[in-house]
């Protein structure tokens, strides 16, 4: 193959010592980009008490490794300080606040593809890329503009796509995602017929800043205890808490969902104690330390102004089950800005509330002031903070913060 060095376009990849961006580093070069490996350094020494337990030194050790073997440039770039502004500090005001964070979203939007990009571009760059099963589409419009898609990678297990729902038109239009047509099998195969160290590493735990720290033991650094009480909350009266009114996008109906709390401490029977409501999450289980129940507890709901947790027994409590949630105007996101919906205009879409949840059937519903999403089946543990996605066939066209 011959390039012309004039024409050769410059990309900067985000090398994180793992087999997925190595491989994606690889296929850039063999498309003849002109490839630099950017490792990115989020922790600083001291900035936490866990930072000993993040493994960035050997992980930009294999990125450097693996730079060497494909001859491409390489370099660290220290951003701790903008990780710690922008995703450490947000996590604990989010706990702080009763809401759950989602920090991989959250890190996707605020730095790699905002901080890295910048970074990158003032390197030259053309593009940014990263090891994301994903894919990127390219819309021609009459006018002569462009619309940039946000797909689903083709290995439906591996999609990353929900990680990303918070990108822009501007953001995308400078990103690469060179492995989103394989599986990660596939993917591994070419690492190790490219003899890249990385062929057999084991895959990252998605939390993008936890690395193998327990997110409690994180969340206790900050966050002081306070100790409260655990509520058992019957069958009865959480089905009638839980079930909204019929879905007609009224200001009524707003009004539902926006009460707060949904449950009073006189709703069930105190079953324990806890050290703090903001340590726990809508669904969760462990950590409640409640025995002599017929059937496991587990968060309904918490409310930190009161510090109660309010709980049910057994998986299929309906104090877990929600049909519709809630995005406000201010945390509504269209990847798709083409597509937002106008007020009382209505979409019909797949939509996941977690990574890796499969597609669910949708619909939105825009209102002055936000947005619903009514699912056509009830939703276990819709949890206030996480991002909802939403998507037609494959391509993930807007998402929301739950409120
Ligand atoms: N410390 C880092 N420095 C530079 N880029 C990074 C870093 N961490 C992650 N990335 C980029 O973001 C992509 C997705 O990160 P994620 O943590 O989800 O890793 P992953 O899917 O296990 O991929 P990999 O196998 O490349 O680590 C990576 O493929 C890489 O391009």
């Amino acid at each position: 193959m011959h390039f012309n060095w004039r024409e050769m376009k410059k990309v900067v990849i985000g090398l994180s010592g793992g087999v997925d961006s190595s491989v994606a580093a690889y296929l850039l070069k063999e498309q003849g980009y002109e490839v630099i490996g950017l490792f990115m350094k989020n922790w600083h020494d001291d900035s936490v008490t866990i930072s000993e337990e993040c493994p960035w030194l050997e992980d930009s050790n294999d990125a450097l490794i693996v730079a060497e073997k494909l001859g491409i440039p390489f370099q660290t770039v220290d951003l701790s300080r903008e990780y710690k502004e922008r995703i450490v500090d947000y996590m604990f005001a989010e706990y702080e606040r009763g809401r759950t964070p989602n920090p991989d979203v959250l890190c996707n939007r605020e730095i790699k593809f905002d901080v890295f990009l910048k970074i990158a571009l003032q390197l030259g760059a053309d593009f940014v890329a990263t090891g994301h099963y994903c894919r990127k589409g390219i819309l021609k419009n009459s006018d002569g503009t462009e619309t940039f898609q946000l797909f689903a990678g083709k290995d439906t297990n591996k999609d990353q796509s929900y990680f990303l729902c918070q990108l822009s038109q501007q953001q995308l239009a400078k990103t690469l995602f060179p492995i989103g047509e394989l599986t990660k099998p596939e993917v591994r195969q070419i690492a190790a017929d490219n003899d890249l160290i990385t062929a057999d590493k084991k895959d990252s735990q998605g939390l993008c800043f936890i690395g193998k720290v327990r997110l409690p033991d994180f969340l206790q650094q900050k966050l002081k205890p306070k100790k409260g009480v655990i509520v058992e909350v019957p069958s009865d009266i959480a089905r009638y808490h839980a079930s909204a009114p019929e879905f007609k996008g009224t200001s009524d109906e707003l009004a539902y969902h926006a009460q707060k709390p949904l449950y009073h401490k006189e709703d069930g029977r105190v079953v324990g104690e806890h050290q703090g409501a903001h340590f726990y999450t809508k669904g969760q289980r462990k950590g409640l330390n409640v025995g002599g129940t017929k059937e496991p507890l587990f968060v309904i709901d918490t409310d930190v102004d009161e510090n109660i947790i309010y709980t049910g027994q057994g998986k299929a409590h309906p104090g877990l089950y929600r049909r519709t949630l809630f995005v406000t105007d201010d945390e509504l996101h269209w990847v798709r800005s083409d597509l937002a919906l106008r007020v009382d205009e209505t979409m019909e879409v797949m939509a996941r509330i977690r990574y890796r949840q499969p597609l669910q059937k949708a619909t939105l519903y825009k209102i002055d002031g936000g947005l619903y999403v009514d699912f056509q089946e009830k939703q276990s543990a819709i949890t206030e903070g996480q991002f909802v996605a939403w998507y037609l066939e494959d391509e993930l066209v807007g998402s929301g913060v739950i409120s």
